[in-house]
């Protein structure tokens, strides 16, 4: 019988990374200070008897830091571990644990590279498992019961947090502390409740299968940079950046996307020497952009970011530059995906 109801499961595999979800406090209080990645996938998995019963459950540790840490080279690693499995007859589905500062930049790269439709799913939580009222558990019940669903599959890397879905593309930790970190201005594809799975929306955008890049393909990222924006800002950043390598530098600018006139001639010389400049805003709630409102990005040819934040046009900049340096196919791009 047992081996009847294994047959008929699918099979998931938890890739672990680190975060809070693998974290432990002090005390049942300490729901803020605590170490980040100090849990083994095998204790993540050994807390949550239950996923037995959605799934055959199998756990790989990847890596064990906090996200914040995690570099291109880390990405890379991660993403061709996901590739493997993914074209492996004997999974159905991957669920990446992972800290949540850094998750919706893992997510939208992998959304971005992997050439499959089996549901990959990455799963965070805000407190460690040794707080009251952890969230990492249930966070991950959901996750392994998204990535076991057939319903799941082709619709891009997603993201299980406080019991909805959300499309790796489009979410963003838009708060610490509490337990509804992860918004998207799009809103939710969907909800996860008592391990079944509920879905209202579809992305838009072009994603795994449809992608045109491959993790396959890509050995290493090109260096692109962010630049934050403010009153009184200077252009010594963008200058800096690009004298350290940067390729592309995303300008995470105020309101549209707008650059503050002691910065515009830095960028129309940087661009002269071969660096893409990316507007991008950092308003909190999402930005928007557009080609040639608040700065001639057809005469300075510079490319707009459009819904991007800065993070997931650092990401996206990459895997373009992976196959092109032209500015109008980057702008293309930045439209499709
Ligand atoms: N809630 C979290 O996961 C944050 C912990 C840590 N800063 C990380 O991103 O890994």
């Amino acid at each position: 019988k047992e081996a009847e109801t294994q047959q008929k499961l699918a099979n998931v595999v938890i890739l672990a990374t680190g975060g809070t979800i693998a974290g432990a406090g002090a005390s049942a209080a300490n729901s803020a200070t605590y170490q980040a990645a100090k849990l083994g996938v095998d204790k993540l998995i050994a807390g949550v008897p239950e996923l037995a019963d959605l799934a055959n459950v199998r756990g790989e540790q990847v890596m064990q830091i906090a996200s914040e840490s995690i570099t291109n080279d880390d990405l890379l690693k991660l993403a061709k571990r996901v590739a493997e499995l993914a074209d492996s007859q004997d999974v159905d589905g991957i669920v990446i644990t992972h800290g949540t500062d850094t998750l919706e930049e893992t997510a939208y790269f992998l959304n971005l590279v992997e050439k499959t439709d089996k549901p990959i799913v990455v799963v965070g939580s805000m407190r460690p498992g040794t707080a009251m009222s952890a969230d990492g558990m249930l966070n991950l019940y959901n996750a392994v019961a998204v990535a076991s669903d057939k319903q799941s599959r082709g619709k891009g890397v997603l993201v299980t947090m406080n019991d909805e879905i959300q499309s790796g593309r489009d979410v963003s930790k838009s708060v610490n502390i509490k337990t509804e970190a992860f918004k998207s201005a799009w809103g939710p594809m969907g909800m996860v409740v008592e391990g079944k799975s509920y879905w209202f929306r579809l992305p838009a955008k072009r994603h795994t299968t449809q992608s045109e890049f491959d993790i396959k393909q890509i050995s290493s990222l090109p260096q692109v940079d962010i630049a934050y924006s403010y009153g009184n800002v200077t252009d010594t950043a963008y200058k800096a950046l690009a004298q350290s390598g940067a390729k592309a530098i995303i300008h995470a600018g105020t309101g549209n996307g707008s650059v503050s006139s002691r910065v515009v001639p830095a960028l129309q010389e940087l661009h002269k020497n071969g660096v893409q400049i990316i507007r991008s805003s950092h308003v909190n709630q999402g930005g928007f952009v557009l080609r040639n409102a608040e700065q001639p990005d057809d005469k300075y040819d510079w490319v707009v970011a459009h819904d991007l934040n800065p993070q997931k046009a650092r990401i996206l900049a990459m895997v373009a530059m992976t196959k092109t340096q032209d500015s109008k196919e980057l702008q293309r791009i930045f439209w499709e995906y």
